[in-house]
């Protein structure tokens, strides 16, 4: 008499005994039912205390799996169970909430970016107004942030002037490291319709998340309308050039929208972190003397 078929534990199956009689009884693998042994396979690993959050198939004890060799229900061989397969051979059945909605972000995130990269090209639909946006791209560069920075703090005469910039190189030195820093953990490569074809890049640029220029324009835009004293249209301007910059690096291919997203609230962020370290004659003097 055959042994009744065993659940993945090894614990003997409910359906197994009384299908044997009845090979082809609805329910039973030979009538296309093979999946009621498997939940009832997972039903009782759970009445056994079982982990009930994630109920798993295993990829070898599934009919799929034994394709050409999967036995009817009343000649189940008589063997001992199988030993257990490697974690990397089973199939989750229901990913976690969690996982599904990442999982859709992503789809969306992937499908929007390339619906917006119409510039990514020369012969994509916008392609005519790509010089324009690389122009836009080149005013969000760390290189012209840097140099322009330094150059106005050889020309300031007053020390809260100096102040002001000096905190503003840090902003852009700070944000430089912890975007390479970022970039290099997470390791996104750009969208598969970008040109790499960026004025001066470091390695760590060949990903994309978070934006460096999304990050760059946050902090800055912050960092200026926080110290400088601007009249409503030019801070208006400000917001509308940081806003346009981000949208830029997606309509270039060079940044999914999460990149840029992202990288908007990184940088703003970063601001409230120069602003907590802000660097003042006195708590850095030896940085103002040397500098004077
Ligand atoms: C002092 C120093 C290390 C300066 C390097 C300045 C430099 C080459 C920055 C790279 C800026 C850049 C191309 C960022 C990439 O921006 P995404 O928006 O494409 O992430």
């Amino acid at each position: 008499m055959p042994s009744p078929r065993r659940n993945i534990e090894g614990r003997p199956l409910v359906a197994s005994a009384s299908s044997s009689s009845s090979s082809s009884s609805p329910g039973s693998p030979a009538h296309g039912g093979s999946s009621r042994f498997e939940f009832q396979s997972l039903l009782s690993s759970r009445a056994s205390g079982g982990d009930p959050t994630c109920a798993r198939l295993r990829v070898s004890d599934s009919p799929v799996h034994r394709r050409g060799s999967f036995p009817l229900a009343g000649a189940v061989p008589s063997q001992a169970p199988p030993p257990p397969l490697p974690e990397e051979d089973r199939m989750d059945l229901n990913p976690s909430f969690l996982g599904i909605a990442l999982r859709s972000l992503l789809a969306i995130d992937l499908w929007l970016s390339k619906k917006l990269g119409v510039c990514a090209g020369e012969s994509s639909s916008w392609g005519s107004v790509r010089p324009l946006m690389k122009l836009l791209e080149i005013s969000g560069h760390g290189i012209p942030w840097l140099l322009g920075t330094l150059y106005c703090l050889s020309r300031s005469d007053s020390w809260a002037g100096r102040e002001v910039l000096m905190n503003l190189l840090f902003a852009l030195l700070l944000d430089l490291l912890l975007v390479a820093l970022l970039k290099g953990l997470v390791r996104r490569r750009r969208p598969a319709h970008n040109q790499m074809d960026m004025f001066v890049t470091l390695s760590v640029d060949k990903y994309s998340f978070p934006s460096g220029h999304a990050t760059r324009a946050a902090l800055v835009s912050r960092f200026i309308l926080n110290h400088l004293v601007l009249a409503i249209p030019l801070r208006v301007l400000v917001v509308l050039w940081a806003f346009i910059l981000g949208l830029s690096r997606v309509m270039l291919g060079r940044h999914n929208v999460t990149d840029v997203a992202f990288g908007f609230f990184w940088g703003y962020m970063q601001y409230s972190i120069v602003d907590y370290c802000w660097l003042s004659p006195h708590n850095a003097p030896l940085l103002f003397v040397l500098w004077n």
